[in-house]
């Protein structure tokens, strides 16, 4: 279980959350939401472990999640931006991807269909578009077995079918028992009876509010 106790975070003078709390179980989903600059990201990173809130803390099965023994392992995190190798193929990618995961179920070329690359496997991914290139980034959820996924807008880019095929393993993760914290403008891709949705609202700056 993750839990979020109290957290607040204040950027370029403005407070972006303030007592955030809550509790994400097995089989659960957390939608986090907002309108652009509302601290989505902020948030996310901080779940992750990757900053600091300027008050709070994230546990990990009880454990603040810096001193956990096994939050890192048990955690994938897909950032904004796909973090795909340009100058790889998609195969050379999930080979790469594969030395960090050393329990991947599935094989390349499986999670290559799987993930709807079949045909481009060997194209250089800076010559693949934006959305195959996301496509690469998303072979992480069949090849981890991370039980906490956190996800940045991860349908940025995609096309229906793709949307469609992550909807799908969205649903086998919970249903798996895996937990699952994500930001994106498509909630209906999550399961509606798994998932908790939560509001960042801060207000806006004024030049932004009048514009
Ligand atoms: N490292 C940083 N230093 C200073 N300010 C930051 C930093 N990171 C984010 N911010 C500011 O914090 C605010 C929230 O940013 P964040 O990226 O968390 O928003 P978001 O809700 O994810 O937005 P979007 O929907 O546009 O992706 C923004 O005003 C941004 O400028």
């Amino acid at each position: 279980m993750l839990s979020a106790r109290r957290l607040s975070l204040a950027r370029q003078s403005r407070q972006l959350f303030s007592d955030v709390s809550f509790s994400l179980e097995p089989g659960r989903a957390l939608l986090l939401q907002g309108r652009n600059g509302a601290g989505k990201t902020s948030m996310l990173r901080i779940l992750a472990g990757l900053s600091q809130a300027d008050d709070g803390q994230v546990l990990w099965q009880d454990s603040p999640i810096q001193q956990s023994e096994n939050f890192h392992a048990s955690l994938l995190y897909l950032g904004h931006q796909p973090a795909v190798n340009v100058e790889l193929s998609p195969t050379e990618n999930l080979r790469y991807l594969c030395a960090l995961h050393d329990d991947n179920a599935e094989s390349i070329a499986n999670i290559l269909v799987a993930v709807g690359l079949a045909g481009y496997e060997d194209v250089p991914a800076g010559q693949l578009s934006a959305g195959q290139q996301r496509r690469i980034a998303l072979s992480r959820l069949w090849l981890s077995k991370a039980p906490l996924w956190i996800l940045d807008e991860p349908l940025t880019a995609l096309d229906v079918k793709a949307v469609a095929g992550l909807e799908k393993r969205f649903k086998q993760h919970l249903d798996a028992g895996g937990m699952l914290i994500v930001t994106t403008h498509q909630p209906a891709v999550l399961p509606e009876h798994a998932t908790t949705r939560l509001e960042l609202s801060c207000p806006e700056p004024e030049s932004e509010a009048s514009a």
